[in-house]
């Protein structure tokens, strides 16, 4: 066995996961996850150092002239980890920890997600460590066009299409379809999802991973014995899936009463007024200050008082060290890579469900993916369409999920894990890749 599997053997031994929590990372986790779901499947060593392993990675070197006139110097990443079922699909991250191990891991969920919602795409995943809050839209312009050039050759509508993540928006994917569709000599929209409307984008893209974390909520919410228009959440991340997670969550009559971004946290027990503290966000770039509400510390977020808890900001927030502490029945992560492998253990023991990432989070990918075919027949769908057939898709695979674990007496990660390994290895079977 090689060092690389040896490594992801030992990390899900549950002696050493306790004790290496701490040092976990997105990549020991991912590893963990695949680990478990080789070894439940009976799959063989070769298959599982394949799974283990990105098909193709590029780092790049991404110089930017400021507006000052000043050079910098950042690194970029994008990481196809898996294409045997199709192109390779995953977001666009900008973030100043953005690297190459974390982009692995993001790439490696990408795979799995798209395999466990049926949507014909492998796994990728990019980054750029750079802080896009320090940078004019001149700045994140030109850093986007070179960072597009320099990916050039391994993306393509059919071969590895990035859409946003962190940090990253729907002009970001404007720029790289213009970056991408100069260089073809004509227009390609099929290259990015998650543009603007105008130049392709789906009806519905801009919501559907929050859309798809609500429908999943409710069905959670019920599962438990919990009535959604009785029940409480706490959302992690403002951003573009945690504000209208908690706007939807909000319309559907769950009280939203604490709600963080990366600047610290605020509460009401009487529910947050989702709307105001969107324009408060607007106008002062953060929730901190919120007239509504009571502050709150942003590590405390995870441990309130609530019923449903949505972590929809970056990996490994709930860990060995609070997984204890949480009070919720219910996670739903809206985020990628929220809940390390030891956390997963504690709230199991504790009877909290967690709904995972792949599965929770999927929507985005699923809009994506309806962009795609729209963009490749330039036929475009009405947003009703879009939003009937996201909540079809997702409502259909939590049944899925949830009827493969109850079955089998496995939590919702790992259920969804082998479902999702399962498919890419069947495909690597039919293909003839099946070391
Ligand atoms: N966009 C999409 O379609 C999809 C995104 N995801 C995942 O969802 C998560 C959020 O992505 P997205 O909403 O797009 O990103 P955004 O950049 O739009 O928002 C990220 C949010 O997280 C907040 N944040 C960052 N660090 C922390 C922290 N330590 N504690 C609390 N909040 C923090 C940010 O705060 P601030 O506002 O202060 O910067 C911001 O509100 C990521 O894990 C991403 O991979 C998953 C599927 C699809
Ligand atoms: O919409 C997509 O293609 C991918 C979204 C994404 O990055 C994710 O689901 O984590």
């Amino acid at each position: 066995m090689t060092d690389l599997l040896a490594a992801t053997t030992m990390s899900t031994a549950p002696d050493a996961a306790a004790s290496v929590d701490h040092v976990a990372t997105p990549l020991t986790d991912a590893r963990s996850q695949l680990a478990e779901a080789i070894s439940l499947l009976g799959l063989s060593d070769g298959l599982h150092q394949m799974l283990a392993t990105p098909r193709r990675e590029l780092s790049v070197a991404v110089p930017l002239r400021m507006d000052s006139g000043e050079s910098r110097l950042y690194l970029g990443y994008r990481v196809q980890h898996n294409f045997s079922r199709g192109p390779a699909k995953g977001g666009l991250r900008y973030a100043p920890n953005v690297n190459i191990d974390e982009v692995r891991a993001l790439a490696m969920w990408m795979t799995w997600k798209c395999a466990l919602l049926d949507v014909p795409y492998g796994g990728a995943k990019g980054g750029i460590a750079i802080d896009p809050r320090e940078h004019s839209m001149a700045e994140l312009e030109r850093v986007t066009r070179r960072y597009t050039s320099e990916i050039l050759p391994i993306i393509g509508p059919e071969r590895d299409i990035p859409a946003p993540d962190i940090g990253t928006d729907e002009q970001t994917m404007a720029w790289i379809m213009d970056t991408y569709s100069v260089n073809s000599g004509y227009t390609v929209p099929g290259i990015v999802t998650g543009k603007p409307i105008a130049l392709g984008g789906s009806l519905g893209r801009a919501s559907a991973t929050s859309r798809g974390v609500t429908h999943i909520a409710l069905a959670a919410l019920r599962h438990v014995g919990l009535d959604p228009a009785r029940s409480t959440a706490a959302v992690q991340g403002f951003g573009k899936v945690g504000a209208d997670a908690a706007r939807f969550l909000s319309e559907a009559g769950v009280r939203v009463t604490a709600i963080s971004d990366q600047y610290g946290a605020v509460s009401n027990d009487g529910g947050l007024d989702i709307g105001a503290l969107s324009d408060h966000v607007r106008a002062t770039g953060s929730v901190i200050g919120f007239a509504g509400a009571e502050p709150l510390d942003g590590a405390d977020l995870l441990t309130h008082d609530v019923d449903l808890l949505v972590p929809a900001a970056v990996e490994g927030v709930l860990h060995d060290g609070n997984a204890t502490e949480v009070r919720a029945s219910v996670i739903v992560e809206g985020a990628n890579g929220p809940t390390t492998p030891a956390a997963d253990r504690i709230l199991r023991e504790r009877g909290i469900l967690v709904v995972p990432d792949i599965l929770a989070n999927a929507g985005g990918v699923i809009v994506s993916y309806f962009e795609w075919v729209q963009a490749n027949q330039a036929y475009w769908w009405r947003a009703d369409e879009v939003e009937s057939r996201l909540e079809e898709r997702m409502l259909s695979a939590w049944k899925h999920v949830l009827g493969y674990a109850d079955a089998r007496g496995l939590s919702l990660r790992t259920a969804a894990t082998a479902l999702a390994v399962e498919r890419v290895a069947e495909a690597h079977r039919l293909r003839g890749l099946y070391p």
